[in-house]
């Protein structure tokens, strides 16, 4: 079964001001704050509905809540989700929501026992007592990874049991703010400059020559620079993946699986807003997302077209006419657990297998599109080689006029220094970006 991804519900609870008897001690919180969180675990944990849905869901409900406030929940929502499996071992298989939030704030936070008081009771304190001491036996890997049995399985044929430590480790910590710079609005240092000027904290990106990385998570929704185009947020190591496309201007480009056009933006930036790009999705939901996005970015160059699947007529008319064709595939996700780290929980070997057919259905139909001589880049945020490697190598055998071009070339042509080989492999833990993974494909001149 594939995770529901839409329309969550959470009860909407009435906050009471605090009595004075009950203001926290200094680095502790309310009862009521603790509360609200309980109860947006609580929601989450049903794993029914993303858990970023969820929680705007819960804002939204309760829009008493600060800003500081929202934060707290998020975060300690966030941290049981990273850590849920230590968590159930330190505090039991059936936990509550809110003993797995006390177990989080005393091991995962370190709290020390007098942020406690006036939040738990004398019975839940002697018990946070009892579980700040070392949990018994030694976990399994994959209790040590936070992760459930099957993917730590699947991860482990790909590599040794270190080498899936330090990718979950790497995957338990929250995620930087990439800025991607909107070239034909501006260019990188003077972006920096300007945001630099504004107090904003940001230096340049270590990998795309487009990036800008922030210190913290400033707000920025509002910022001028943003109203007015000049950048988009997109994770770094997503930047490359347009940058394996390479569109030049005047060409005729396809996103094949568009989205709310993360990618498209940027490829239609590097077109400097010439030649045409469809922007294709089976989602109208994310494409009429897209649509404002364009308009900031100052672009003129991008046609959203909704399909109805991936053999719709509309993407057969384009048959053998596009110079590049990017497929960023429907995917498990696995790669982004930094930011969705309920996807872990939420996906399951069946979800992969439905995947897996609909990657290679998806892949071998853009293919069609592309013109001889022309460029098929094929992508997912996935971690699991069935839906990367597997994929791809399928493809490659049953098409012999597509061939494999290196990705390591090819950004390197661009100024990017990254030893990945053919293949683009992206890892938290290495190179500080989501999980990415990417091959490029040249289709024959005569094929
Ligand atoms: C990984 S997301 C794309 C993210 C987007 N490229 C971005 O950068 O923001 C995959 C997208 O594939 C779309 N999709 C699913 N099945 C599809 C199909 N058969 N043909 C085209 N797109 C499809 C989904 O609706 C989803 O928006």
């Amino acid at each position: 079964m594939k995770p529901k991804t839409e329309k969550p519900r959470t009860r909407a609870i009435k906050r009471q001001e605090p009595a004075a008897a009950e203001r926290p001690a200094e680095g502790a919180v309310s009862r009521t704050l603790f509360i609200q969180a309980t109860q947006a675990l609580g929601a989450v944990l049903a794993f029914d509905y993303p858990a970023d849905a969820v929680l705007s869901r819960h804002f939204r409900d309760n829009r008493e809540l600060g800003h500081r406030d929202r934060g707290f929940i998020a975060e300690a929502v966030y941290g049981v989700l990273r850590r849920l499996r230590w968590l159930r071992r330190i505090a039991g298989a059936e936990a509550t929501p809110r003993m797995l939030l006390l177990a989080w704030f005393a091991r995962g936070e370190g709290w020390p026992m007098r942020n406690f008081e006036g939040l738990a009771s004398a019975t839940e304190r002697d018990w946070i007592t009892s579980i700040k001491a070392a949990e018994a036996g030694e976990p399994s890997l994959a209790e040590r990874a936070d992760l459930p049995d099957w993917l730590a399985e699947r991860l482990l044929a790909q590599m040794d049991g270190d080498e899936l430590l330090a990718l979950a480790h790497g995957l338990n910590r929250p995620a930087p703010l990439d800025l991607r710079v909107n070239l034909i609005k501006s260019d990188r240092d003077a972006l920096l400059e300007r945001l630099q000027a504004d107090g904003v904290r940001a230096e340049p990106g270590r990998l795309s020559p487009q990036a800008i990385r922030l210190a913290g998570k400033p707000a920025l929704q509002k910022h001028p620079l943003f109203l007015d185009g000049s950048f988009e947020v997109q994770d770094e190591g997503s930047q490359l993946l347009g940058l394996l496309v390479q569109p030049r201007r005047g060409e005729l480009v396809v996103d094949f699986c568009a989205g709310a056009g993360g990618k498209t933006l940027q490829l239609g930036a590097m077109m400097r807003s010439t030649g045409r790009l469809y922007a294709f999705d089976v989602s109208e939901k994310r494409l009429a997302k897209l649509k404002p996005r364009m308009a900031r970015a100052g672009l003129s160059n991008v046609h959203p077209v909704l399909i109805a699947h991936e053999a719709d007529a509309k993407v057969k008319r384009l048959a053998g006419k596009a110079d590049r064709v990017l497929v960023d595939a429907p995917c498990t996700g696995l790669g982004t657990l930094r930011r969705n780290p309920d996807l872990k929980w939420r996906q399951s070997p069946a979800a992969v297998e439905e995947m897996v057919a609909k990657q290679g259905a998806i892949l071998a139909a853009a293919a069609r599109v592309v013109r001889p001589g022309g460029r098929l880049v094929y992508a997912t945020c996935s971690l699991l080689a069935e839906e990367n490697d597997g994929i791809v190598d399928a493809f490659l055998a049953a098409h012999p006029e597509f061939r494999a071009l290196s990705a390591q070339e090819v950004l390197a042509a661009q100024g990017v220094a990254l030893e990945t080989g053919e293949r683009l492999r992206l890892l938290p833990h290495v190179h500080d970006t989501d999980g990415f993974f990417a091959a490029v494909m040249e289709r024959a001149k005569g094929g």
